[in-house]
């Protein structure tokens, strides 16, 4: 097995080590890293690793940010775990869950490392943070006295949808889809079962069986911390708060977004900003699905025509289709075929100088702080949503897969800070459609009162980052009890 690269560990008196496993994704690493940014950057005496379990070689989209990452930090791969037992078609959650579940063993063979090496370095294993799918590396950490603990890369309705479904999973019989009334989630807006996300949508999958395994574990962790902040989600924070028996303590700590250049994935980043900085201030719709989602032929070709119909500036990261699942690119965010081939005849060079179309993969947290971009149609990914909320920026929701519907029920109903593009009776997002809400995002009234409405979410965001803000001091709280458990 690998050593971690990177600085060697610092010699220094005592210094707390932060052990960071993010499960497969880049939905997962990027909020991860940005935790640990935050938290170096707060407190400098904290040592982190990053312990990257995979199933394959490392994608250049996950080197790309893991290279990057501080001298503070290093990083080490687990050696790659085979799923070829999977049958083809499993669902993401269960892969995502047995790929950390069968580096257990090289997990625990790296803790016994870098516990031998802390002896001689003075530094010390305190933790160890898991995402929402890595609860089966608690074990290693208790074996080894290290405290586990669940960073909650999502929203804080969907962690309290986790905290609550143990009990929701005896309570109701049928599948929730099917339930007649409304779900109450503790502190959350009443939301239709078919609307929840996705891994629960069918009880008898292994996708199903996998989530509520990891809600049930959520009680077995030191501390949740969630990337979210109280004027974002009032409610849902409130409630996850309140202390009880067999809770773990909830940490708003968010939001923490991607800051740092993600160009250079594909190459393909700087020309999108050059082609930005030539536009109006706010005339651009940017159109991403986020690390994963992909469309299916139909619906890239309604979504292209839509994009022409609606006579508005755009920027649209393509990828090729697929006609049989929506999160196709979830484990490689790039595409295997030229995208560019199954968008609509004479769409290009119609669209040159209006719009701008690049493949696969664009540096998103730049383009949403560019002065240019005025609307974001997105499939509703947590980081995606957190980064246009720092910029103010105004979304159309589009919701694909995982909690996605979720996501797009909160930020229309509840936050009312977005459009919805809604589907045809056939499940096509027809262009007429897509053209409506363009255009009502980038040049109406109900834009201009979403933009206003996320304008002060973006200054309720800066004030919990601000030296004396919530998110500061419930990281610091954090911080605190691992500088203490040394
Ligand atoms: O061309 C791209 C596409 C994505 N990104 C970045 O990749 C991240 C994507 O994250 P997110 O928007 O959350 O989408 P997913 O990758 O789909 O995230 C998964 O993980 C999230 C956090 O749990 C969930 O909210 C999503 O539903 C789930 O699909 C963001 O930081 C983006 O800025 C880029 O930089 N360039």
């Amino acid at each position: 097995m690998e050593q971690p690269k990177g600085p060697q560990l610092q010699t220094q008196a005592s210094q707390p080590h932060v052990a960071i496993l993010p499960s497969p994704g880049m939905g997962h690493l990027i909020p991860l890293v940005g935790f640990a940014k935050r938290l170096v950057q707060r407190h400098q005496n904290f040592t982190i690793t990053f312990i990257v379990p995979t199933d394959g070689p490392p994608s250049t989209a996950q080197k790309s940010v893991l290279d990057s990452l501080p001298s503070s930090m290093n990083y080490t791969f687990l050696p790659p775990v085979n799923l070829d037992d999977q049958p083809e078609g499993t669902q993401i959650e269960p892969l995502i869950s047995l790929t950390v579940a069968r580096s257990l063993p090289s997990l625990r063979q790296l803790f016994k490392s870098l516990t031998l090496t802390e002896t001689c370095a003075n530094t010390k294993l305190v933790a160890l943070v898991v995402d929402l799918f890595g609860t089966e590396a608690f074990d290693v950490a208790r074996e080894f006295n290290v405290l586990p603990y669940v960073f909650f890369p999502s929203t804080a309705m969907a962690l309290s949808l986790f905290l609550y479904l143990p009990k929701l999973d005896e309570m109701v019989s049928c599948e929730y889809r099917d339930h007649p009334e409304l779900i109450r989630i503790p502190g959350c807006i009443p939301i239709h079962g078919k609307d929840l996300l996705d891994p629960v949508q069918a009880r008898k999958n292994e996708a199903y069986k996998w989530v509520l395994h990891h809600a049930k574990r959520y009680a077995l962790a030191e501390g949740v911390m969630v990337n979210s902040f109280m004027e974002l989600e009032p409610g849902a924070i409130k409630s996850l708060q309140v202390e009880e028996p067999g809770k773990p303590r909830i940490y708003p700590v968010g939001p923490l977004v991607n800051t740092g250049s993600t160009r250079k994935v594909d190459g393909s980043g700087s020309e999108c900003l050059t082609w930005l900085d030539g536009q109006p201030h706010g005339s651009v719709l940017f159109v991403s699905f986020g690390s994963g989602g992909t469309l299916s032929y139909d619906q890239i070709n309604e979504l292209a025509l839509g994009l022409e119909m609606s006579e508005q500036r755009f920027l649209w990261v393509v990828r090729s289709p697929n006609d049989k699942v929506a999160n196709a690119n979830f484990f490689s965010v790039q595409s295997q075929k030229d995208p560019f081939d199954f968008l609509p005849k004479g769409f290009l060079e119609r669209s040159k100088g209006r719009g701008l179309v690049v493949p696969s993969w664009a540096p998103q947290a730049e383009v949403l702080s560019h002065g240019s971009t005025g609307g974001f149609l997105t499939h509703c990914g947590w980081n995606s949503i957190l980064e246009s909320v720092v910029n103010g920026i105004p979304l159309i929701v589009w919701p694909l897969y995982a909690e996605q519907k979720m996501n797009a029920v909160m930020l229309t109903e509840d936050m009312k800070v977005a459009l919805r593009a809604k589907p045809s009776e056939n499940g096509l997002v027809k262009r007429e459609e897509i053209a409506k809400v363009s255009k009502a995002l980038l040049e109406g009234e109900e834009g201009k009162k979403l933009r206003n409405q996320m304008k002060d979410l973006k200054d309720a965001a800066a004030r919990n980052l601000s030296e004396d803000g919530a998110s500061t001091k419930a990281l610091s709280e954090l911080a605190l009890k691992w500088n203490n458990t040394k």
